[in-house]
Order: C-alpha cells, then structure tokens, then sequence
C-alpha cells in the first residue's frame, strides 16, 4: 500500500469538516429582526437542530410534526431534497441532499409579486382565492418551458392550500403570507390536528 492511497481519503475527511465547521458557524446576512430574509424562515422551520443545514431526515421530522403521515413526509423529504439541494449547495463538494440555509438567503421573496397574486386573482372575495381562482392564478404565471418551475409551484401551492384553506375553501392572503416566514408552520404545529392523516 503506498501512502498517497491512506492520505487521499484522510485528507478529504479533514477538509470536508473544516468545511461543516465553517457552514455551522457562519452568521446569516441580517435582513430583519431576526438576521433571516424571509425565505430562511420558510425554511428555518425545518432546521430542528438549528445548525443552518436541512437534512432529509429533519424535512421528514418537520412534516410529521405538522401531522403528515409517515409516507407522505417520506415523499416529501424526497421529493423537496432533490429538488432544492443543488440550487442550496455552497460549494460543488458539498454533500447533495443537503439544503443550506446560507444560500437560502439569495432566493428573493419579491412582496410586490406576493401582492399581485392576490389583487389580480381574487375575484370573488377580497384578499382570498378559491381553489378555481389558486389554479388560474398558477396557469398565468407559468413562465413558458420552465417545466420544472411549472411542478414546483403547483406543488408548493397546491400544499399551501390544502393545509392552509379555511373552512370554505379560501385561502386568505395573510395566512399565505405565514407560509413565507414559517410562522404558518409553527402555528399548524401547534394545532397538530389539522392535517393528521394525510398519505
Ligand atoms: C408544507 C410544507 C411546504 C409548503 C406548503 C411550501 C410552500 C411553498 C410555496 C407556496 C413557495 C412559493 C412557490 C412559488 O410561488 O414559486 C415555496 C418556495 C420555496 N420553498 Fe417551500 N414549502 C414547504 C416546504 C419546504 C421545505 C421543507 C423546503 C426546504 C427544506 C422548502 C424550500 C423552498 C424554497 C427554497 C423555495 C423558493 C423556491 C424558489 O424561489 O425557487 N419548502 N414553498
Ligand atoms: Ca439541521
């Protein structure tokens, strides 16, 4: 056995933890109050340990502890990792899988668009749409061949709806609002009952 085959795989495990080390303790860019830009509190929520890295495992914790069932968390933590890791990843020897928190920060709640959704689509009632009203929206702001873009969102907001949706079927624009900054979850967290049993 010749030296270089030993210290290959041993250098590579010393770079790969200086690396964690500096992920863990780099400080999120203060935007607000509480140093996250809005889209890291949407993702915060499911940093359970709080080291600015989202495992698939704590993604699954976070939709059990929102009540999803165990095959629908499993396919959500599936389905959200390998959709967002790589667009999260600091640099290209990052793990995959993982989403980082740090990079969160450069994808933009853009409010004015967040307001539009609701000023050009809720016809029927002030500041809330109807699930008609959820898909037309959807339908028009399909950016042309962005097929990816196109799952993503009905996905997103097709969630967003059925866990959010008051007893009527409308989704108000302020409780829409708290899926941005996570305070959605903790709320639904919180009444736990909710969503149960979804599969
Ligand atoms: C019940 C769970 C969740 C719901 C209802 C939800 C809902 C949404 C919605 C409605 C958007 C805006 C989509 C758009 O208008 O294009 C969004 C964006 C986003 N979500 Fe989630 N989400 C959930 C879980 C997660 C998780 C677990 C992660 C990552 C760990 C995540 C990461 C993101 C990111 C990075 C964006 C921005 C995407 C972009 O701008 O390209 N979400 N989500
Ligand atoms: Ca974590």
């Amino acid at each position: 056995m010749n030296s270089y085959q030993v210290s290959l795989p041993l250098l590579i495990s010393f770079f790969y933890v200086f690396y964690q080390i500096v992920i863990a303790t780099a400080t999120p860019p203060a935007n607000n109050s509480s140093g996250y830009s809005v889209l890291q509190k949407h993702v915060a929520y499911f940093d359970r340990n709080h080291d600015g890295i989202i495992y698939p495992k704590e993604t699954f914790e976070g939709f059990r502890a929102l009540g999803f069932g165990v095959a629908a968390s499993t396919r959500a933590a599936a389905l959200i990792h390998a959709a967002t890791s790589q667009k999260t990843r600091p640099v290209y020897f990052s793990l995959i899988f993982l989403i980082y928190l740090l990079i969160i920060h450069d994808f933009r709640f853009v409010a004015s668009k967040f307001e539009e959704i609701f000023s050009k689509h809720a016809k029927q009632h002030a500041n809330a749409l109807t699930n008609d009203e959820l898909k037309e929206m959807l339908k028009a702001n399909r950016e042309p061949r962005d097929f990816q873009g196109w799952v993503q969102a009905e996905l997103d907001w097709k969630v967003l709806y059925d866990i959010a949706k008051d007893k009527n079927g409308l989704l108000h624009k302020d409780t829409a609002y708290g899926v941005y900054d996570g305070s959605l979850f903790e709320r639904l967290e919180k009444e736990h009952s909710k969503i149960k049993n979804i599969n």
